[in-house]
């Protein structure tokens, strides 16, 4: 059973691709107004679990609740009243290059919604600003953005319909580290305000440690472990060790007077 704060609840997932077993019985919830970090090693499943929970991937057994509906059987007008709910940022931005940034931020609200013309405009013109992106961004096609900013327009894509979950796909990778705390920052102050849940796939342990409330490993197909990082820090499972006693996690960890030469992009020395 799942507890009442789970807004997703995964339970005895299992993924396959031929012989390769990438999930075998795996559970996770996640909680309501949390962010959670989602890490584990390269090929550990973290991409096709995200897959499996918002509906990109048909798990070979097991289920996905979201707010307490099973996902399995739905219905397309159900499937899409899910959907409404979550927003998703993958690692690219996935933008469509033929589409300015408001028009692309635009195509959710028009797909979904049946408003005038004008009101369209300008709530993709408040998710653009949201995201803290300048406004002469929203004329400009993907390819005329940096990666940081790429990055920032599939957040404003991604909240354009008001989710209630936001799902990111390493959202960081190939930032400079003061891009990538400054995202972090934004995160966090967007689940704040508004209230969201985030599930974070995520490489970066600054990550972790600045914005994550728990932190879920993926590791032999299952999760690990799971709990805040202080706590999973110190987990027996071989990957967690060779993770966080790495000198990238002193430096993510930040000084302390045992290990305090580590520099972090938290932390600048
Ligand atoms: N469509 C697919 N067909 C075959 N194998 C796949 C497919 N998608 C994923 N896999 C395999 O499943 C495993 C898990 O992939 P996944 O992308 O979830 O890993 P990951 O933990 O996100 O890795 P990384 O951190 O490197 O992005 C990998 O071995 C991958 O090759």
């Amino acid at each position: 059973m799942s507890g009442d704060d789970a807004v997703i609840a995964v339970r005895g997932l299992r993924n396959a691709f031929g012989a390769q077993v990438v999930h075998d019985a795996l559970d996770l919830d996640v909680r309501r107004g949390e962010i959670l970090g989602v890490i584990g090693g390269s090929g550990a499943g973290k991409s096709v679990l995200l897959r499996s929970i918002v509906g990109l991937k048909n798990p070979d057994a097991g289920r996905v609740q979201f707010f307490g509906q099973d996902t399995t059987h739905l219905r397309a007008d159900q499937r899409r009243e899910i959907d409404r709910r979550f927003g998703l940022l993958f690692q690219d931005g996935a933008l469509f290059s033929s589409l300015t940034v408001l028009e692309n931020v635009e195509v959710p609200l028009l797909e979904y919604f049946d408003l005038p013309r004008n009101l369209v405009h300008d709530i993709a013109l408040l998710k653009i600003a949201l995201t803290g992106l300048p406004l002469d961004a929203a004329a400009k096609y993907p390819a005329q953005l940096s990666g940081g900013m790429r990055k920032r327009a599939g957040l404003a894509r991604a909240l354009a319909l008001d989710p209630e979950i936001l799902f990111l796909d390493e959202p960081t990778s190939g930032l400079d580290p003061v891009g990538a705390a400054a995202f972090d920052e934004l995160i966090s102050t967007l689940r704040n305000a508004l209230n969201l849940t985030v599930f974070l796939v995520t490489h970066d342990l600054d990550s972790l440690y600045a914005i994550c409330d728990r932190v879920a490993v993926l590791s032999g197909g299952r999760v690990a472990a799971e709990g805040p990082v202080n706590v999973v820090e110190h987990h027996s499972d071989p990957w967690i060790r060779a993770c966080f006693q790495g000198p990238r996690a002193r430096g993510a960890r930040g000084p302390s007077p045992l290990h305090d030469s580590g520099v972090s992009r938290g932390n600048p020395s």
